[in-house]
């Protein structure tokens, strides 16, 4: 069938360039490619042994055009869960990928992949990330993060009752064909969280303010030689602006930018002042001293651009040209001051990748 075909020609380009990268010889191509055919004609699908899979993962982090940390793409650790059946399996691989990644705040990268999407099986976890906080919408305002009301919504549905703080951690929910999600708390000792102080100011700590220290990404899938891992939860660190210029400065997020501004005594009523650039600054100071001083990894968006020029060098110097998309890689604070401001990126999508995949829930 047409997606046989599609699925061998994906495959065939795919062996080609893992074994042309890693220098095996043509018999071994050869012989690994009909096994492919003859595993697709018989069942429309085929398995990738674990260094195929181990390759893939990060060459898709590699390709990933939105991602400035790729300078460390080699490094990724993979971990083969493709054998799991059941939902409390699952989340019970899920536990130990938060507590390898995590390695008491010296974050390890890694990516945890489940059984691949076949005609008749298919795995998916809900969650936009492992470790993220609830949102819920009250008669006075939203209480926690908005970008999760429909997620916490969907958890509300399923049974799950949140304590409406701020910072409430949302449960695992895992979904095993068309069989309903069921959904399983993460232990409060696994998740590893900073509270948000400053050097200098303070009264800083007063605003309450603290962030979890791993983003594990889950709602992504995979993407290798025409195989689709739609459950493939991986982490990295954070870079201090995602949390301090995005997740807890946007009005439609944390909205923190305006109390800042106040507690700075600054005049919000001119925008000449500049105030909100001055929280901002004060704000990404401060996140950036709380996960050093903890001991939580983290990077500044400064060191994060000098690590992104490296790979650049590094994949011309491999003979590939280092795609990226502008628009992504460049931080939300104080942009052209790094290099990547003033050079254009080609946006050419490659596989093996991660991509989107529709939301599992309405
Ligand atoms: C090791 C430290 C890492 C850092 C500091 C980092 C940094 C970032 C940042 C800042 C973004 C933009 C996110 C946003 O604007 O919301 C991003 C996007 C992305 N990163 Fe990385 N990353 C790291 C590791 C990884 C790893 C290990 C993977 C996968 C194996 C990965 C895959 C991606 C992907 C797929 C995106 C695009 C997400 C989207 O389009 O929504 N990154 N990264
Ligand atoms: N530092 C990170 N940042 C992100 C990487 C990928 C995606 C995201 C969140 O993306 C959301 C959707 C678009 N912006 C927010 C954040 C990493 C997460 C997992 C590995 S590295």
């Amino acid at each position: 069938s047409t997606l046989n075909i599609d699925i061998l020609t994906e495959a065939e380009e795919f062996i080609r360039t893992y074994y042309k990268e890693t220098n095996k010889t043509e018999d071994q191509l050869k012989q690994r490619l009909n096994e492919i055919q003859r595993e697709i004609q018989e069942n429309g699908h085929y398995y990738h042994t674990y260094d195929e899979l181990d390759y893939g993962a990060k060459v898709a982090w590699r390709n990933s055009n939105h991602c400035i940390g790729r300078l460390f793409w080699e490094n990724l650790q993979v971990i083969d869960q493709r054998q799991l059946t059941t939902e409390k399996a699952i989340y019970a691989a899920l536990l130990e990928h938060i507590e390898y990644a995590t390695n008491k705040g010296r974050i390890r990268p890694t990516i945890t992949i489940f059984h691949q999407q076949t005609k008749h099986h298919s795995v998916r976890i809900w969650n936009h990330q492992l470790i993220r906080y609830a949102g819920y919408e009250t008669d006075d305002g939203i209480i926690g993060d908005p970008d999760s009301l429909a997620f916490t919504k969907a958890c509300q549905d399923l049974g799950w009752k949140g304590k409406h703080t701020p910072f409430d951690v949302l449960p695992l929910v895992i979904q095993i064909d068309d069989h309903s999600p069921k959904w399983f708390d993460i232990p409060s000792e696994l998740i590893l969280e900073v509270p948000i102080r400053h050097p200098e100011l303070e009264w800083f700590e007063d605003l309450g303010l603290k962030w979890y220290g791993v983003p594990i990404i889950s709602s992504m899938r995979l993407e290798i030689g025409g195989i689709t891992y739609s459950a493939a939860p991986f982490n990295g660190w954070y870079m201090g602006t995602e949390i301090g210029a995005r997740n807890l400065a946007d009005e439609s997020r944390y909205n923190m930018l305006p109390k800042i501004s106040d507690l700075m005594g600054l005049n919000k009523r001119s925008n000449t002042s500049l105030w909100k650039d001055r929280a901002l600054l004060e704000l990404n100071t401060a996140v950036l001293h709380s996960y050093k001083e903890d001991g939580v990894s983290i990077v500044d968006h400064h060191t994060a651009a000098k690590q992104f020029k490296r790979f650049e060098e590094n994949e011309v110097d491999a003979g590939r040209t280092p795609t990226g998309n502008w628009v992504w890689l460049i931080p939300p604070l104080s942009p052209a001051t790094t290099h990547i401001f003033h050079k254009p990126y080609k946006n050419e999508i490659k596989k093996p990748n991660y991509f989107y995949q529709p939301a599992p829930f309405t």
